[in-house]
């Protein structure tokens, strides 16, 4: 598995403001949009291009475009934040949805969607979701992606654990990983620390 972690000073700004406890859902929303961009710009680097001829108002000359825009997969609710700003740097791309939310007792995750193409065979998918903390629902979404045939993954999130890490590393699936933090650990909730809270929560508010 290959880990990048964007650490350029605007994503750590962004971050930082992600993870005051000041910030309100709003502006946790614009934070996380301004990152969100910063993880897709590093993340699409090696993108494969095709040529094209295009023709200026002067001359002619080479043009690229994305040879196979990636599927974006937003992971419900918290991945919902990063969708619109990837989809914007993204635009010929489709879009599906995975839900899962984390039962927080067995700290488990539960899917309640998936709206997904029917066969991903030779698709990159880009996966969305700010949070990494044990990795259960990383897991989850991405074997949902390999089941379909998908073989190469690309999952982009805010902050990572130490542990979630490792079980997406055990887990043998094809990921890169892009993640603006590796955090110190997880406390007994299986919450990141020094973390944001609830990602969810943080953006749309507590259900
Ligand atoms: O790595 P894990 O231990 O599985 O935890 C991470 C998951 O927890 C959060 O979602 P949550 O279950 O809170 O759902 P929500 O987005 O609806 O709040 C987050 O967005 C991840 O999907
Ligand atoms: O710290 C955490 C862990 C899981 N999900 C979150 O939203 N935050
Ligand atoms: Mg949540």
């Amino acid at each position: 598995m290959q880990l990048t972690v964007v650490d350029h000073p605007l994503a750590r700004a962004r971050l930082s403001r992600m993870r005051d406890e000041r910030t309100d859902n709003a502006a946790f929303r614009a934070a996380l949009r301004e990152l969100t961009q910063m993880l897709v710009y590093e993340a699409t680097r090696d993108l494969q291009l095709a040529e094209e001829e295009i023709t200026t108002p002067v001359t002619t000359t080479t043009g690229y475009r994305l040879a196979a825009p990636p599927l974006i997969v937003p992971v419900l609710r918290a991945g919902l934040g990063m969708a619109d700003t990837a989809h914007g740097m993204l635009p010929e791309s489709q879009m599906g949805f995975v839900g899962l939310a984390r039962n927080e007792v067995t700290f488990r995750p539960e899917a309640y969607m998936a709206s997904l193409p029917e066969s991903l065979v030779g698709r990159h998918v880009f996966v969305l979701d700010p949070m990494l903390a044990t990795g259960g629902s990383l897991v989850a979404c991405c074997t949902l992606l390999t089941d379909r045939g998908a073989t190469e993954i690309t999952v982009l999130c805010a902050l990572a654990a130490p542990a979630g890490l490792q079980r997406l590393e055990d887990s043998g699936l094809p990921l890169r990983v892009y993640t603006a933090s590796v955090d110190e650990g997880l406390n007994d909730k299986a919450y990141i620390v020094p973390g944001l809270g609830d990602a969810g929560d943080r953006q749309f508010g507590a259900v």
